[in-house]
């Protein structure tokens, strides 16, 4: 892997200490990080680089899944670390951080490879884009690459501005868009699943399958993210990313060849596929909901109404289902149902394949193939046998596979090294992003009018009744 140098655009945060510094030190461990190595960590405040080895120290020991014990020579490690204090908005401080980043370069021998990491709030991404450009730091004689966090936009016109702003500093094969979806290690298998067994990829369309549900429900309620998630809700925070995600790579055709770009262009195909949701039969495609008071775990918590930062008359929507249609040739008919909010029965994200029967027999289950991705990584497949200890009664049977998921490396781990070598096959390319955002808009835009009846149900609930009702229309339920 090349030298390079690593710079970190909030360094200080939340992100940073969770996941980055945690992630770094797993990939040494494993010897994956380059030879060279070196990262300067940017935020407003004045550190010294020992306070900040120090807080990065802290970070590893608290978050990482391994201890620092584990290496011989965590000082080395933590040497890499340097910190510059750095205000977004002053371009004379990116003028300081260019004169930094080339006296590390030529004191350590560095070629000029500079992967800029964007960890903070996405208010800050366009500012810190042009500055990159002006101070001249993003003009290399090695490699420039780009990391971003998410969000990208909050609506169509803004995602569009977001990336003709990039574009200025930054070629699209130099952006890496962050969607940790994409690092976890059961979706980055999806394709090997659905197109390297013979098998599967034989009935992967139209003719076999009924229905594809994907479910992404999770137990927290809004936590002490208020201020962000009021202003975004389950629309923005999952499902234009990650839930597109995971039905662009479920819905996509093999690709020609194993390339980020192959890969990109049939998930791209889809998204071009995808049927616009007609505005006047909305409430055919998409449900809505909000999470009310309710018991979990044998404990009352609050409604999203009653949560501290979010006001008694807030419309924000904590659910989503949605059914999806594909007008190609290989899922005419065939929807695509996707669900998630928050304070559901349980932390669960899966994709639920629904093969067709030839003839409905009572005493007969659907043939599924559920691919479970958190919390614990699954492949299972339910077949009719007839049971020998029931009278030979037909009873469905699990064929599974299970991963131990604690030894695997976590998605940040995996994005952050993928990024470091250039491969940008598990990372949103614009194409992606611009036409999730085109399928969300009209949502989006009726969710603010509040043309859409907003369902309540009750924490420690699967949702609405009418998500149940949007797939007892087609004859199907949730699995
Ligand atoms: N936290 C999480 O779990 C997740 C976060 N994300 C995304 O990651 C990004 C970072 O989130 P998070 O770490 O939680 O945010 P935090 O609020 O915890 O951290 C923000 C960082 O930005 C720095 N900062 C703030 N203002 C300025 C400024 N004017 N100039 C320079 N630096 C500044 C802060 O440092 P200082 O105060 O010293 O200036 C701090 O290091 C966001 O885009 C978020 O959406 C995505 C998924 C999960
Ligand atoms: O990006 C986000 O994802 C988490 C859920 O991620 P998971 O890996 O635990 O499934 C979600 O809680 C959060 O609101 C959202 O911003």
């Amino acid at each position: 892997m090349d030298a390079m140098t690593f710079v970190l655009f909030g360094a200080t945060g939340d992100l940073a200490k969770r996941k980055i510094y945690p992630a770094l030190y797993n990939l040494f461990l494993d010897e994956k990080l380059p030879s060279s190595f070196s990262l300067i960590g940017l935020g407003r405040r004045e550190i010294s680089n020992t306070n900040f080895q120090k807080h990065v120290e802290e970070s590893i020991q608290t978050f990482s899944r391994r201890s620092l014990y584990e290496s011989e020579d965590i000082k080395g490690f933590l040497q890499a670390f340097r910190y510059e204090s750095l205000d977004v908005n002053q371009l004379g401080d990116y003028e300081r951080l260019r004169a930094a980043v080339e006296e590390l370069e030529t004191e350590m021998n560095l070629p000029q490879n500079r992967m800029f990491y964007l960890s903070v709030a996405p208010d800050f991404f366009e500012m810190i884009a042009i500055n990159l450009h002006k101070s001249g730091l993003s003009s290399t004689s090695g490699w420039k690459r780009l990391i971003i966090e998410k969000p990208f936009g909050r609506d169509l016109a803004s995602a569009r501005h977001l990336n003709a702003t990039l574009s200025r500093a930054f070629e699209e094969t130099e952006i890496f868009r962050i969607d940790h979806y994409l690092g976890k290690p059961m979706v980055q298998n999806l394709e090997a699943l659905e197109f390297g067994n013979p098998v599967l990829k034989a009935l992967w369309n139209k003719e076999f399958i009924s229905n594809v549900q994907i479910t992404a429900s999770e137990t927290v309620g809004v936590e002490d993210r208020a201020g962000y998630y009021d202003q975004s809700g389950v629309i923005r925070d999952m499902v234009q990313n990650h839930m597109m995600q995971l039905f662009m790579m479920t819905a996509m055709q093999p690709p020609a060849s194993n390339s980020p770009e192959e890969i990109r262009k049939e998930k791209s195909k889809v998204m071009e596929a995808l049927r616009t949701v007609p505005k006047e039969e909305m409430a055919d495609y998409i449900v809505r909901g909000q999470y009310e008071s309710g018991e979990m775990n044998g404990h009352q918590v609050p409604g999203y109404t009653e949560e501290h930062g979010v006001s008694s008359d807030s419309m924000n929507n904590t659910f989503m289902a949605a059914r999806l249609l594909v007008d190609n040739p290989y899922w005419e008919g065939v929807p695509f149902y996707i669900r998630t909010g928050k304070r559901m029965t349980e932390k669960s994200t899966k994709i639920v394949i629904e093969f067709k029967q030839e003839h409905k027999q009572e005493n007969l289950s659907p043939n599924l193939l559920v691919i479970t991705i958190n919390p614990n990584e699954s492949v299972t497949l339910t077949l009719n046998s007839k049971n020998p200890l029931n009278d030979g009664k037909i009873e469905p049977i699990h064929i599974g596979h299970s991963t131990k998921t604690e030894e695997v490396p976590e998605a940040y781990e995996r994005l952050i090294f993928d990024a470091m070598k250039g491969d940008a096959t598990f990372f949103a390319h614009w194409n992606e992003v611009e036409l999730s955002w085109k399928w969300i808009q009209p949502i989006l835009e009726a969710f603010d009018k509040n043309a859409l009846a907003l369902h309540k149900y009750p924490a420690g609930s699967m949702g609405p009744d009418a998500a149940e009702e949007l797939l007892k229309k087609d004859g199907f339920n949730w699995w």
